[in-house]
């Protein structure tokens, strides 16, 4: 099988609202997958269902060829959320050190995983002393124990700087290169360009499944972030 993630007509609501409607995309396995669009437009709501969190109206998810959230997936998925899920009273070094146990990896695999994500010389500070960006990454280093086969991310790289993110995306491509699927959300356009296949949504439809150059093409343009303003116009019109 090639494809890691294979979603259905998903219809998911939040609250009283229908947030997605009717979604169907495909994620290949070992690729690096941005989802982007604009705050509000279902992201998070999409990656929460691709990890079992999310409940749905209707519609289905396959994650490496088990409905989503099945019992299988649990040490094969990392899942980072956008508020960062370390405990602050613990060191980074703790929290990778439990969250490891809690998977059954030893406490290598979780040094390992604090250094992959730059935290190596910050290892036994508080959490609660962190900076947002070093929390974040703390967060990260939890996420990706024992090198998952699928990597759900959202905005990994807010707050963090120019360095670190340029870090950071040579990371997941490594990671991708050793087969772990990404699939990695962002505001920022100028991440889209690097990552091999793009989801562009908004208000809970995909408007754009294809890779970034695909993208360009199709709108005539080289800026991504323009290319995704044509292509949301096209849609008005059409609409
Ligand atoms: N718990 C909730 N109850 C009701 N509505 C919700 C809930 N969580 C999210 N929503 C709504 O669902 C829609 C999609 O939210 P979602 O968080 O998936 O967007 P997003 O694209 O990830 O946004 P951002 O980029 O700002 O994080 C928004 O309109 C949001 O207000």
């Amino acid at each position: 099988m090639t494809s890691a993630i294979e979603v259905q007509d998903l219809v998911v609501e939040r609250g009283k609202r229908r947030v997605l409607h009717g979604l169907t995309c495909m994620i290949p396995r070992g690729s690096v997958t941005g989802l982007l669009g604009p705050s509000g437009s279902g992201k998070t709501t999409l990656m929460r269902a691709v990890v079992g969190v999310q409940v749905v109206r209707s519609g289905s998810i396959m994650v490496l060829g088990e409905p989503a959230g099945a019992a299988p997936l649990r040490r094969k998925v990392g899942y980072l959320t956008q508020a960062p899920s370390v405990y602050a009273d613990l060191t980074v070094r703790e929290n990778a050190r439990y969250f490891a146990a809690l998977s059954g990896y030893d406490a290598a695999t979780a040094e390992r995983a604090v250094a992959d994500v730059g935290l190596a010389d910050a290892a036994s500070q508080l959490v609660a002393t962190l900076s947002g960006g070093q929390r974040s990454r703390a967060s990260l280093a939890c996420a990706i124990l024992g090198e998952p086969e699928l990597l759900v991310l959202d905005e990994p790289t807010v707050g963090q700087d120019p360095v670190l993110r340029d870090e950071l995306w040579k990371q997941f491509h490594d990671l991708a290169g050793k087969g772990t699927t990404i699939l990695v959300s962002s505001h920022v356009m100028d991440e889209a360009g690097r990552c091999e296949r793009l989801l562009l949504i908004r208000e809970g439809a995909l408007i754009a499944d294809d890779t970034p150059a695909a993208v360009r093409e199709s709108a005539g343009t080289d800026d991504l972030d323009e290319a995704f303003l044509r292509l949301i116009r096209a849609q008005e019109v059409t609409a």
